[in-house]
């Protein structure tokens, strides 16, 4: 399993050493939540804020892009430095074509489905994702309480996958703590996100250790 740390949760003021703090702890990834006010009802970070946290970390930076018209943000992102661009399904009328412009600037796509949104509009570009992103809350804001009902979805996303034998990582996001994390886990989960639990709950060390030992 990998942990990605949500840095919408992290002291902004003090954002570098919250990242160094994650870093040491053994974070697998780092999750940046972009937020244009409009696709989603909140205003996050720009491509210069990937540029700032490039140079501080050593982590995968996984750029969840919160944004209306996405292709239009893709090669900015991609050269602030992002290793992994995340475009929901709802933000574009050409999914197939922003995923292949995200991977033909050097960088993993990944595609990102909305809690109503169904798993049949995101079928014809899995052969060709890196990453899926399931998320279990609905978007725009951390400390939101998880949805159970997406662990079903996930499982079905396994499934589809293992009967094609396609290769993506399945991400789950919102909502993530060390009760919720068991049922997305068993599902076939492999990568999990946690903004409010890794940093506002506790030590982010002691937390990311109780997320990895959840049964
Ligand atoms: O994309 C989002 C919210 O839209 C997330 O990445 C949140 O930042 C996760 O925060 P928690 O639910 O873990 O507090
Ligand atoms: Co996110």
């Amino acid at each position: 399993m990998k942990i990605a740390p949500s840095i919408l949760s992290a002291d902004f003021a003090h954002l570098a050493r919250d990242i160094e703090t994650v870093q040491a702890a053994g974070a697998d990834l780092l999750h940046v939540d972009v937020m244009d006010g409009h696709f989603v009802p909140n205003l996050t970070f720009g491509p210069s804020m990937v540029a700032a946290i490039r140079p501080v970390t050593s982590l995968p930076l996984d750029v969840h892009l919160m944004v209306s018209d996405p292709e239009a943000w893709l090669p900015a992102f991609a050269k602030a430095g992002a290793d992994k661009l995340l475009i929901h399904a709802e933000a574009t009328q050409n999914l197939y074509h922003a995923v292949q412009l995200a991977q033909s600037l050097g960088v993993q796509a990944g595609v990102v489905v909305n809690p109503g949104t169904s798993l049949t509009v995101i079928e014809e570009v899995l052969p060709i994702v890196d990453q899926v992103l399931v998320m279990t809350v609905n978007p725009g804001f951390g400390g939101q309480a998880f949805l159970p009902a997406m662990a079903d979805k996930v499982a079905r996303l396994a499934a589809m996958r293992q009967a094609h034998d396609w290769h993506f990582a399945i991400e789950v996001d919102g909502g993530i703590n060390d009760q919720t994390i068991s049922s997305v886990k068993a599902a076939g989960a492999d990568i999990f996100v946690a903004g409010s639990f890794v940093f506002t709950q506790g030590e982010p060390e002691a937390q990311m250790t109780k997320l990895r030992q959840a049964k």
